[in-house]
C-alpha cells in the first residue's frame, strides 16, 4: 500500500463515512472500542454483530499490521450498542495523523460518547510483570512534543476548540469504575495504573531510549493510542484507556532478551479472556 503520510480529511469525508454506516446499521453506538495488537478477539464477544471490512466503508483506511484484522464490528456488549475497531492505524505504517485518527471523528458523528482504547505495550516500570493490565492515567507523546500532534493544521470548530485542555484526557470516573470491575472479577493482582508513552516505531526502543523513558516517568511504552485519544478529547468523547503489558523492555546491555511482535501477540492471547471480561463488565456498568 502506498504511504499516505500527507493525507488529510475534511468534514465531508468523515460525514460520508458516518452516513454510509448509519444507512447500514440498526442502532447507533454510544461506546466505541479500539482493539490493540492481538486484542481483536474482544470484538468477537459482541452480540448481534454487523461487520464491515474497512475497505467497504467510504474513505476508511486499511490495516496492514498482523494482529489487526481491519474490520468494524457493530453489536451489543452487556446489552449496550457498541462499535469495535478490530485493527487500528499507526504512524509507522506510513499513515498521516489524520488517517490514524479518521475513525474517531466518524464515531463522533455516529453519536459515540465514550471511547475505550486498548493497546499492547512494553513495561518500563520495574514493578510491572508481563500480563499486567495498566489503566492509563496520563500519557507522554514523544511525536507530539516534537510537533506531530494530530490536531495540527486548520481547526474545524464543528469538532472542537483550537486549544483543547488534556490534563483530564483519561476520565477518572471511568477509571474508578474499571477498578471496581477489576476488584469484582478478582483481577486486582495484575491491575496497575500508570503513564503510557507513545513513540513513533516501528523499531522498538534502544536500551538508552528505554532508560530515558523510565527517567521521564513513563510506565509503559507503545506506538499508538495517543493520537486517537487527543482527537477523541477534542470532540468531547470521554476516554478510558488500558495497556496490556506484553513484554518488559530491555534496559541492560547484558540482557539476551529481544523485543519482538510474536511475543506481543502471544501475551495478548494469554490475557484475551481477562481483558474481554473486564471490558464487558465495564461497559455493563456504564451509566
Ligand atoms: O499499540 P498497539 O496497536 O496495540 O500495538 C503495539 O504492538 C506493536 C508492536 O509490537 C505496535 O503496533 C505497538 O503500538
Ligand atoms: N515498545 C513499543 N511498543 C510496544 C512494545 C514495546 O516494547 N511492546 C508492545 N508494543
Amino acid at each position: 500500500m502506498a504511504c499516505d503520510g500527507e493525507r488529510s480529511y475534511g468534514y465531508d469525508d468523515y460525514k460520508e463515512a458516518a452516513d454510509w454506516l448509519l444507512d447500514h446499521i440498526d442502532q447507533k453506538p454510544r461506546i466505541a472500542i479500539i482493539c490493540g495488537s492481538g486484542l481483536g478477539p474482544l470484538a468477537n464477544t459482541l452480540e448481534e454483530q454487523t461487520v464491515f471490512p474497512y475497505e467497504d466503508i467510504p474513505h476508511f483506511p486499511r490495516s496492514t499490521v498482523s494482529g489487526h484484522a481491519g474490520r468494524l464490528v457493530f453489536g451489543r456488549l452487556s446489552g449496550k450498542a457498541c462499535v469495535c475497531m478490530q485493527g487500528r492505524f499507526h504512524f509507522y505504517e506510513g499513515h498521516s495523523s489524520s488517517t490514524v485518527t479518521f475513525p474517531i471523528r466518524v464515531f463522533f458523528l455516529l453519536g459515540v460518547e465514550i471511547l475505550i482504547v486498548t493497546n499492547a505495550a512494553g513495561g518500563l516500570n520495574d514493578k510491572y510483570n508481563v500480563g499486567d493490565i495498566m489503566f492509563i492515567k496520563d500519557h507522554i507523546s514523544m511525536p507530539g512534543l516534537a510537533g506531530q500532534n494530530p490536531l495540527r493544521g486548520p481547526n474545524d470548530e464543528r469538532f472542537g476548540v483550537r486549544f483543547p485542555c488534556v490534563s483530564d484526557a483519561y476520565d477518572k470516573d471511568l477509571r474508578n469504575l474499571a477498578l471496581k470491575c477489576a476488584e469484582d472479577l478478582g483481577y486486582l493482582d495484575f491491575i496497575r495504573e500508570g503513564v503510557y508513552c507513545m513513540v513513533g516505531g516501528p523499531s522498538y526502543e534502544t536500551i538508552a531510549e528505554c532508560c530515558m523513558l523510565k527517567a521521564l516517568g513513563a510506565d509503559a511504552v507503545g506506538m499508538s493510542t495517543v493520537a486517537e485519544v487527543l482527537v477523541a478529547r477534542h470532540c468531547g468523547l470521554r476516554v478510558f484507556g488500558l495497556s496490556l503489558v506484553t513484554n518488559k523492555v530491555v534496559v541492560s546491555y547484558e540482557s539476551q532478551e529481544r523485543a519482538n511482535h510474536e511475543e506481543v501477540l502471544q501475551t495478548s492471547l494469554l490475557r484475551a479472556r481477562a481483558l474481554q471480561e473486564l471490558v464487558t463488565h465495564l461497559v455493563g456498568r456504564m451509566a
